[in-house]
């Protein structure tokens, strides 16, 4: 950890069903970086978002530009940061532009139908970010799986929070989304924004993140630069893959290729 870390969690356990589910998890983040979460299936990934995000109650210590979380008020809590949570599920007839504006909500816009100039051209940016312009009178019941995902990525950008948290916001996404979301979300970070982003997709991981890092069996096994974090031994031990490399326009190229 640096002086220059802005999130700084220390000694993070969370239990779920009577078991340890992440172990003694310690890293800091500065903003304006990008970070991928990575690790198999089960590897406490969204338990661990979840605990940053204050969704379930952890031990250890998490704070933000130096306060420590749990101690914020809620509202504030809110507006530092924001969440996208894994899955699709919209369980109300909502046209999409009101859901996008519920991303306001913390910074006291209520009402989806009246907002101010300001919560208005927040709602606007981020749908343009994530192409939802022409959707944004559609019933989000009413959208596939995907554009479902860019409605809640489009959410979570509404609220403008330092930092950003994506539970696998390019999982159901096609190869042109996968790549605009990722090259979003690190746009967000060069313009300031923490954003830690969890993702199976280690290629697009190695080609955008700036930093990885690698959880097993809930315990964070490397926090580095991607070519460190996704060197060939640490894909054969966590994930018991091969991947081939090689780079294209000067940025790595990792995809996995042969189970061991
Ligand atoms: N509410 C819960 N009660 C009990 N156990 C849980 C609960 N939620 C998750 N778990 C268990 O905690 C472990 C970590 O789950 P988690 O969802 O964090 O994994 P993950 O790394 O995000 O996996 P995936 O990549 O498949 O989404 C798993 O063994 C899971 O079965």
């Amino acid at each position: 950890m640096s002086e220059a870390d802005y999130f700084v969690v220390d000694g993070l356990c969370v239990s779920l069903g009577g078991k340890l589910r992440v172990k003694d998890v310690s890293f800091g983040l500065p903003r304006g970086c990008l970070t991928a979460l990575v690790g198999p299936s089960g590897a406490g990934k969204t338990t661990l978002l979840r605990a940053l995000a204050g969704l379930i109650p952890s031990e250890g210590r998490i704070t933000a530009g130096g306060e420590e979380v749990s101690k914020i008020p809620v509202r504030q809590r809110a507006r530092r940061l924001s969440y996208v949570p894994q899955g699709e599920a919209v369980h109300w007839p909502l046209p999409v532009r009101d859901v996008v504006a519920l991303g306001r909500y913390p910074h006291g816009a209520p009402d989806p139908q009246r907002l101010g100039v300001t919560d208005a051209d927040a709602v606007a940016r981020a749908l343009h970010e994530v192409d939802l312009m022409p959707l944004q009178d559609r019933r989000v019941t009413e959208l596939s799986g995907g554009e479902r995902r860019r409605v809640a990525i489009a959410r979570a950008l509404a609220t403008e929070a330092p930092i950003l948290l994506a539970d696998e916001p390019i999982a159901s996404l096609d190869p042109y989304f996968q790549l605009a979301v990722m090259a979003l979300l690190q746009r967000q970070a060069r313009a300031g924004a923490l954003v830690l982003v969890i993702t199976h997709d280690i290629g697009l991981a190695a080609r955008f993140a700036d930093c990885i890092l690698m959880l097993s069996e809930g315990r964070l096994v490397a926090c580095g630069p991607p070519s460190a974090v996704l060197a060939p031994p640490r894909l054969a031990d966590v994930f018991s893959i091969d991947a081939y490399r090689s780079s294209h326009d000067a940025q790595p190229v990792l995809v996995p290729w042969a189970m061991r």
